[in-house]
């Protein structure tokens, strides 16, 4: 069977590259000429462990890429993975998924099946079925769950597999169940449903994680100015199962391209059916907040920050990935630049540090201070000099740190641990002052 994938980014690639490991022909689809010229030479235009290996070995032989839609006629299923951003407003711009639609709509010869797969508010499914209303085509809403920086281990082992499906359709379950016969032999939780119900589960799940992240945000606070501490609060929190441990541990808030975006499409979603949408304009506030506290944290400690040289380790969103999109260490470290502080930045992935050196280079918007801002290739280099050492993200590598060799080469003796990520006994007995969220 021939696959088409439009949209090779984070979730088309793994589709696309997955797919073709598992036998099936597939061709992936985008209108970045750059990325399909790097994909069809093997190299993986974004860092993702594992990933360029499986492209070099697929492409060429039942993996190609091309920006050409007429390919498009000879795959019987599409899996469309294209963007979602947000606009201006909160509200999720389609204008990438009509854009795709469109296009796809001057080849279809024969029958045809299109699995979305990108994050739709409800409704969309059943739109885009009306926009495609007299072609041989069905919908599917098949949402997404992959985490950067584990995508491929989660393509291989998700935890379910979601399909809506319009009520008249007949045929699409079967060839869904055939494409994904290794998930259902593995006995993965398959939930087959009506469209709404497949995209009101994707921004459920994202939202209540969002959630959840924002309740031990906003508790770490009040640990904060107590005596508290919020890493054994979350911990023994979690010894509940009914709680659970996963998603708690505090830090400078959620970012990443799906988080922050879907929460507020979200909240968009519930105002246009006329509901106050309370709890989700709490979790966006608290997760926009916790940054500037954090960084007010670092401000109080010093009274003036101008002139101040920080080590920024960790630049992405979370470790294992070079993705900065709504990253909270970028917002930390424009908060500093803004008011005259240096930035040393490091990340253990090094496409993470050349995406933020040609942020700060190439962006208009940041580049007029990027000037202080120095992106390091190695973490020794980082902090060498500095008044302080931020830890912005979860990165466990940070844990092997050796600080008594650090402790000679920085200026001043002080660690802000934005991932609550250090053990702070261990720092604070070779005489580092420490800084966390909502703990001493
Ligand atoms: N990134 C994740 O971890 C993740 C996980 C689950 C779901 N999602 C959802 O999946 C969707 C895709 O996210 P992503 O992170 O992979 O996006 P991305 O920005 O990394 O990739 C989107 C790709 O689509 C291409 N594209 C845009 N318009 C096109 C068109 N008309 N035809 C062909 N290609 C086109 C772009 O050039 C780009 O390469 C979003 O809806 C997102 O919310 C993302
Ligand atoms: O206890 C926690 C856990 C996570 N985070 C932050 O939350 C953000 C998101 O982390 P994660 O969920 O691991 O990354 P994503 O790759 O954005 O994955 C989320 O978003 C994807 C896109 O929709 C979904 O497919 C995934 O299931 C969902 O986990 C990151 O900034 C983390 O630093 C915390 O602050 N505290």
């Amino acid at each position: 069977m021939k696959i088409s994938v439009i949209g090779t980014g984070y979730v088309g690639l793994i589709q696309a590259v997955g797919l073709a490991n598992f036998g099936f022909k597939v061709i992936g689809i985008d209108i970045d000429d750059s990325k399909v010229k790097m994909l069809n030479n093997g190299i993986c235009p974004l860092y993702e462990e594992g990933l360029e290996e499986l492209l070099k070995k697929h492409t060429g032989k039942n993996l190609e890429f091309t920006t050409s839609y007429e390919k498009i006629k000879d795959s019987e299923v599409i899996f469309l993975c294209v963007g979602t951003p947000q606009d201006n407003n909160g509200n999720t711009d389609l204008k990438y998924i009509f854009s795709a639609v469109d296009n796809l709509k001057k080849h279809i010869s024969g029958k045809k099946y299109l699995v979305v797969k990108s994050t739709v508010p409800i409704g969309t499914n059943q739109l885009l079925k009306e926009r495609l209303n007299g072609y041989n085509i069905e919908i599917i809403s098949n949402p997404e769950f992959l985490r950067e920086g584990m995508a491929l281990k989660d393509f291989l082992n998700p935890e379910r597999i979601i399909l809506g499906f319009d009520e008249n359709d007949l045929s699409s379950k079967e060839i869904l169940k055939y494409i994904y016969q290794y998930f259902i032999e593995k006995n993965i939780p398959l939930i087959l449903t009506n469209y709404e119900t497949a995209e009101m589960i994707k921004y459920a799940s994202n939202a209540f994680l969002a959630t959840k992240i924002s309740f031990i945000n906003e508790l770490s606070k009040l640990a904060d100015k107590t005596n508290a501490d919020i890493k054994t609060v979350s911990y023994a929190m979690g010894l509940d199962d009914r709680i659970g441990k996963k998603f708690l541990n505090a830090g400078i808030g959620y970012g990443g391209s799906c988080f922050p975006k879907d929460v507020k499409s979200l909240t968009k979603q519930f105002e246009s059916k006329g509901i106050d949408p309370k709890l989700m304009t709490a979790t966006d506030s608290v997760n926009e907040n916790q940054v500037k506290w954090f960084f007010e944290k670092i401000k109080n400690y010093y009274g003036d920050i101008s002139g101040k040289t920080f080590a920024v380790l960790g630049l992405a969103f979370k470790p294992d990935t070079d993705d900065l999109r709504e990253s909270a260490s970028i917002k930390l470290i424009d908060l500093l630049l803004k008011e005259d502080a240096i930035i040393k930045g490091f990340d253990n992935v090094k496409r993470a540090r050349e995406n933020a050196y040609n942020m700060y280079t190439l962006d208009k918007s940041k580049a007029f201070y990027g000037y202080n801002l120095y992106i390091l290739d190695s973490l020794v280099e980082a902090v060498t000099g500095v008044d302080g050492i931020i830890f912005a993200v979860e990165d466990t590598k940070f844990n092997t740190i050796d600080f008594e060799n650090i402790f000679n080469m920085v200026n001043e003796k002080v660690i802000f641990d934005g991932r609550n990520i250090i053990d702070n006994e261990k720092i604070k007995k070779i005489e580092f002052e420490y800084i966390g969220v909502g703990l001493r």
